[in-house]
C-alpha cells in the first residue's frame, strides 16, 4: 500500500525517508508541505504532527512521525525486499542502533544549526546567529574527528555494509557539501571523505535530488 510522505522533497528529514524508501523499493507519494508558508503549523497539519515539523508519513490509518522512527519501522516491515538497512546479527544491528543515535544527539543538532544559519535564515531575512555558526562548526568538526576514526577501521559506520546510519548522514552531508561551502569538514578527512564519495553515489540517493 502506497506510503504518504508529508514534506518538501527539499527538507533534510523529509529526504532522510525518502531515501530509505528508494533503497526498499516502497512505493509512496509526498504530499507537499510549504514551510516558508508555515502549512507545517495549520491546525490540520498538528493533527497530525503535534511538533510543527515534517516529515510525516501515512499508510492507511497508520501515521508516523520522527524520521528516524519512521526509517526503523519501514525497514522492518519490507525487510525482505530492497537494500538490508539494519543489519543481520543481533551485534549487527546493535552498531546500526548506536550509529544512528550517534548521528541524532551529537551529528544532528551543530549539523542542522549551520544549514538552518547559512542556508534557510537567509532566504527568510532572519539574522544568522555568527556565534552559533562557528561553535556548531568546531563541535561538528571534533565529531567528524570520530568518525573519521571509525571508518578508518570500517567501511560503513556500522561496519562493513550500508545501513540506516549512513543513510541518516546524506541529507545534512550533502548539504553541508553543497550547500553552505562547508566542504572542507567533509573532504579534509579521509575516511571521511570516502565514505561520502560512496555513500552519495548510490542511486538511491541520487533520483532523491531529482525529487
Ligand atoms: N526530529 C524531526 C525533525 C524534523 C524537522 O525539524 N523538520 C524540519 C525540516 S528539515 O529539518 O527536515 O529540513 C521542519 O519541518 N522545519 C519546519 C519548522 O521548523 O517549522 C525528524 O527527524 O523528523
Amino acid at each position: 500500500e502506497v506510503v504518504k510522505v508529508y514534506g518538501p522533497a527539499f527538507a533534510s528529514c523529509p529526504r532522510r525517508v525518502l531515501a530509505c524508501f528508494i533503497e526498499k523499493g516502497i512505493e509512496f507519494e509526498i504530499v507537499p508541505v510549504d514551510l516558508l508558508k508555515g502549512e507545517q503549523k495549520n491546525p490540520e497539519f498538528l493533527k497530525l504532527q503535534p511538533f510543527g515539523v515534517t516529515p510525516v508519513t501515512q499508510q492507511g490509518d497508520y501515521t508516523l512521525y520522527e524520521s528516524r522512527a519512521i526509517i526503523r519501522y519501514y525497514s522492518e516491515k519490507y525487510k525482505s525486499q530492497g537494500t538490508d538497512l539494519l543489519g543481520k546479527t543481533l551485534e549487527e544491528k546493535g552498531l546500526v542502533e548506536q550509529w544512528l543515535e550517534v548521528e541524532a544527539q551529537n551529528y544532528n543538532a551543530p549539523a542542522y544549526d549551520l544549514v538552518l544559519n547559512l542556508l534557510f535564515y537567509p532566504k527568510l531575512g532572519i539574522p544568522v546567529n555568527a556565534d552559533l555558526v562557528k561553535e556548531s562548526e568546531e563541535k561538528l568538526g571534533k565529531v567528524l574527528d570520530v568518525y573519521e576514526e571509525r571508518l578508518s577501521k570500517s567501511k560503513y559506520l556500522a561496519g562493513d555494509f550500508f545501513s540506516l546510519a549512513d543513510l541518516s548522514h546524506l541529507p545534512f552531508n550533502h548539504y553541508l557539501v553543497n550547500a553552505i561551502g562547508k566542504a572542507y569538514l567533509i573532504e579534509d578527512r579521509k575516511h571521511v571523505k570516502a565514505w561520502w564519495d560512496d555513500t552519495s553515489s548510490r542511486p538511491a540517493w541520487k533520483k532523491v535530488l531529482e525529487l
